[in-house]
């Protein structure tokens, strides 16, 4: 599991690693492993170090130092470095440092014909936005040179991930000590690339991180697990309340969603004309057709977790079943047509105990917050704090859709989920997604396990059918691709 911390916890480590070692050594440690990865880089791009064409954007701090340190190192092993002054001064050691091993310092046309850039412009020390000179330093770098941040992309919040004007577009960021929140969370991490992670010291001075990221391996043993003896029932039951009239296709697609996670049963609960379609594509769901009144909805029989929402509209029968779902005491992910009747009576949630996932997209909390217009795009800027203000004002485990999937819990936790793809963004593919977490809760995970454990899975199984070219998927194409996306589990062994 990868972590992130904030800039301040990052200096805090920082400075109690440094108070125990020799001034200017983690600067060291960071250098070495920059100019490790650039000539890694440069070996790749022009086959050796020796002669290759390097340029540093330096701005006045330590971030500057860092890069300047990579140079000499890399000026050392042959390389043509150049330093692009962007500060009111340059750190006195990195700049001595590059001179002495051949390194020269020159303006923005030096740029011209430079294979691989460093950007110390600005660290865990800047604010977002770059100055003018550094913006137009960056026009002159050729758009093939292989750029690398140090520690950060000059211009990304840290913190956050924000961009505000022009920020540097890197194909590596080597980033150090931690990872910073920014670098896992758009924008900022699309303007990341591939993120090196080095390893300076800190970790013993570290806290433990609320931002976290799910690896590969981290999913085993976060599955629900399978025992041998269990029954369809003590597997896990969960229950549908999906589609209405209008929309019948939601209900199909998200207990689709659903079976294809692997669940025990699922009970389907909702109006006639979705229940006949969930019928004819699932005869393997329990289907019961409820009333035009949508009375009774817990006689259906009993159930671990709910989805009630997708394909739902917001009219009075919508909320008299998502009233009835979120008054049972088990687990509830509410989506779609279900965020809407939150946003509209979140009394709704008044006196829950048990927990509740909330999954909506950048538009529907900036609804649920009643936000003014521009809500939505405020949103989609500082995803991080507006997924964690949910998760706080609701009470609830909030998983924000969107190009990176944060997922918030009430107690301050945030997973960041790293197997988002474009090809998602496709009608329906939400209502899988909200199956896939249902059947998680109903097999006994937590609420945050089971919305960023799902999200993951849903991630994974759109990658692996549009495969490396990035092709096309509709939501359906999911369901073929779920039990591939699933690992195997710990205890499978015992089969
Ligand atoms: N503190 C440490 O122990 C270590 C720090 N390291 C490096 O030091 C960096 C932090 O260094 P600093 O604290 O000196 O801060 P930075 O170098 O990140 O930035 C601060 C400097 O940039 C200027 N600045 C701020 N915002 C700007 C903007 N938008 N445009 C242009 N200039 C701007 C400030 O006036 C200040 O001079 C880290 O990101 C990392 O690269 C590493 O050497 C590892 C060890
Ligand atoms: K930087």
């Amino acid at each position: 599991m990868r972590h992130a911390h904030p800039v301040a916890v990052v200096r805090a480590a920082e400075a109690a690693v440094m108070a125990r070692l020799p001034a200017g050594t983690l600067m060291q440690r960071a250098a070495a492993a920059l100019a490790a990865v650039a000539g890694r880089l440069l070996r790749r791009r022009v086959g050796r170090v020796y002669g290759a064409r390097v340029g540093i954007l330096v701005g006045s701090g330590d971030n500057g130092g860092d890069a300047l340190f990579a140079g000499a190192r890399l000026a050392r092993a042959g390389a043509r470095v150049v330093a692009v002054p962007l500060g009111a001064r340059v750190h006195a050691g990195g700049r001595d440092a590059l001179t002495d091993a051949g390194g020269s310092f020159g303006s923005a046309a030096d740029l011209a014909d430079v294979d691989l850039v460093l950007d110390g412009i600005v660290g865990i020390g800047g604010r977002p936005g770059l100055r003018p000179e550094a913006v137009a330093a960056l026009r002159r770098v050729p758009a093939d040179a292989t750029v690398v941040a140090v520690d950060v992309p000059s211009g990304v919040d840290p913190d956050t991930g924000e961009v505000c004007g022009t920020a540097v577009r890197a194909d590596v960021t080597v980033t150090f000590g931690a990872f910073k929140p920014g670098l896992l969370i758009d924008p900022g991490a699309e303007h990341a690339g591939r993120i090196e992670y080095v390893d300076i010291g800190l970790g013993p001075f570290l806290p433990t991180p609320w931002l976290t990221v799910l690896d590969d391996e981290d999913l085993p043993a976060r599955l629900p697990r399978l025992a041998r003896t269990a029954d369809k029932y003590q597997r896990g039951v969960l229950g549908v309340v999906a589609g209405s009239p209008r929309y019948t296709g939601a209900a199909v697609l998200t207990v689709g969603g659903a079976l294809r996670t692997g669940i025990g049963m699922v009970r389907f609960v909702g109006a006639a004309e979705p229940a006949d379609r969930v019928r004819a594509r699932w005869p393997e769901a329990v289907v019961t057709v409820l009333p035009d009144d949508a009375r009774d909805v817990a006689a259906a029989g009993r159930v671990q977790a709910w989805v009630v929402g997708p394909g739902l509209e917001p009219d009075d029968v919508g909320h008299a079943l998502v009233a009835q779902v979120l008054a049972m005491p088990v687990p509830v992910v509410v989506d779609a047509g279900g965020l809407a009747v939150l946003a509209a009576d979140r009394s709704l949630l008044d006196g829950r105990r048990a927990p509740t996932v909330l999954t909506p997209h950048a538009g529907e909390l900036a609804r649920l917050l009643r936000m003014p217009p521009g809500g939505r795009r405020d949103i989609e800027e500082h995803r991080l704090a507006f997924a964690r203000r949910a998760a706080d004002e609701f009470g609830a485990t909030v998983l924000l859709k969107g190009t990176t999937t944060c997922v918030a819990s009430p107690s301050g936790l945030v997973r960041v989920n790293p197997t988002g793809t474009p090809v998602l963004a496709t009608a329906g593919s939400g209502d899988v997604l909200s199956g896939v977490i249902g059947a998680l809760l109903a097999g006994g995970l937590s609420a945050f396990d089971a919305a960023s454990v799902g999200a993951y899975l849903h991630g994974l199984a759109a990658q692996l059918v549009s495969g490396p070219a990035g092709r096309p998927i509709s939501a359906t194409d999911l369901w073929a691709a779920l039990p591939d996306a699933i690992p195997g589990r710990p205890d499978s062994r015992e089969w």
